[in-house]
């Protein structure tokens, strides 16, 4: 049997003193209506749902109860996450009745690594798609910059974001450069859940591969297609020895539906409404004592995600400001000059 690799159940457990040990499992595979699992000592395939759970959906990343019927198992509760990596589904965007549908790509992740490549045409909308999709507050994220090889768009992609979002993180990467790719390692968190995604054909394959080459056993395993090479068709969670810490890779989109590309105004109606009713008429709903909007979440009416969402917007928006000041000073003084 392949030795036991930490899938979080370990780091959930502790977190939730109290319950029993012996039923938990982590979804770490799902092919249609069969899940794989991985308990605190082995991996278990072709799971099915219990009947009487028959309507509920599991995604990788769930922590679940399971239990053993004949010799079948099958996944009886889910529960509770901490978090959900979801998009609007384009699928049901396409059809007339459903606007927007909800797709849950995985769950309870801790840090999430968007991939654009440097080779594919970039626009700062379509990154803004990206952060106001898979944006939130608890999942630490970060722009894998793939491809930087492409030395010269790499710079571009860099310079455009962060003249509008100076704290995105962005890492570059290339699989022709093994330090970035050391890079991505070292900032993976032990015992931590990292996720991928990405539009396909970013190259998130071949990242995935430079990151587990060295452990050809864990590989082989997860490998479905036969083929040398691994590919992603399903979203599946992988072990990552070197940094004790599991990786959730899931399959190119072909974009991220449009439904959410609105403007602030449309996006944060309900924030700015919510804000007329702030003590302070400046208030920036961080920190302020009689902050309606603050309120508002505590209260359970707003979530807090969308609370981050707008705090990254407004600083977009004073980002942008800054460099137009910058530039109008710099013009100031060019004309002092004369
Ligand atoms: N120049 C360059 N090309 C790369 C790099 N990484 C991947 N590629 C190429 O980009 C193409 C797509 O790479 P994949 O790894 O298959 O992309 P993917 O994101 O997994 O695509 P999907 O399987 O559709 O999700 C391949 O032809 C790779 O050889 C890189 O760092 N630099
Ligand atoms: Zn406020």
């Amino acid at each position: 049997m392949l030795e036991q690799k930490n899938f979080g159940v370990k780091n959930f457990i502790m977190k939730n003193p109290g319950s029993t040990i012996e039923n938990i499992a982590r979804v770490i595979q799902k092919n249609n209506h069969l899940y794989t699992i991985a308990t605190l000592e082995q991996i278990i395939f072709q799971v099915s749902v219990a009947h009487k759970r028959i309507d509920k959906d599991f995604y990788v990343g769930d922590f679940v109860l399971f239990n053993q019927q004949g010799d079948e198992y099958v996944l009886e509760e889910l529960l509770e996450r901490e978090n959900i990596i979801s998009k609007a589904s384009s699928h049901a965007a396409k059809s007339y009745h459903v606007s927007c549908y909800e797709q849950i790509l995985a769950t309870n992740v801790d840090q999430l690594y968007i991939v654009i490549a440097a080779d594919q045409r970039f626009t700062l909308s379509k990154f803004e798609r990206y952060m106001m999709t898979f944006h939130q507050e608890y999942v630490e994220l970060a722009i894998l910059l793939s491809k930087a090889d492409y030395e010269e768009e790499t710079r571009e992609i860099i310079e455009t974001i962060h003249l509008s979002y100076p704290d995105v993180k962005i890492m570059p990467v290339s699989m022709h450069k093994p330090e970035t790719i050391q890079q991505v390692k070292d900032s993976l968190r032990s015992r931590r859940t990292a996720m991928f995604i990405g539009a396909s054909g970013v190259g998130k394959s071949t990242l995935v591969n430079d990151l587990t080459s060295s452990h050809s056993e864990y590989t082989n395993l997860v490998r479905t297609d036969g083929k040398g090479k691994h590919t992603t068709t399903v979203t599946k969670m992988l072990y990552l020895d070197e940094t004790d810490s599991v990786l959730i890779d899931s399959p190119g989109f072909k974009t991220i539906s449009t439904t959410k590309e609105m403007d602030g105004s449309i996006l944060f109606a309900e924030i700015q409404h919510l804000g007329e009713q702030c003590k302070f008429s400046d208030c920036t709903h961080n920190h302020e004592p009689g902050c309606a909007v603050i309120q508002a979440v505590e209260d359970g009416d707003l979530s807090a995600d969308q609370l981050g969402r707008y705090a990254l917007y407004e600083k977009k928006l004073r980002g942008q400001q800054k460099h137009e000041n910058k530039k109008q000073m710099k013009k100031q003084k060019i004309t002092l000059k004369k």
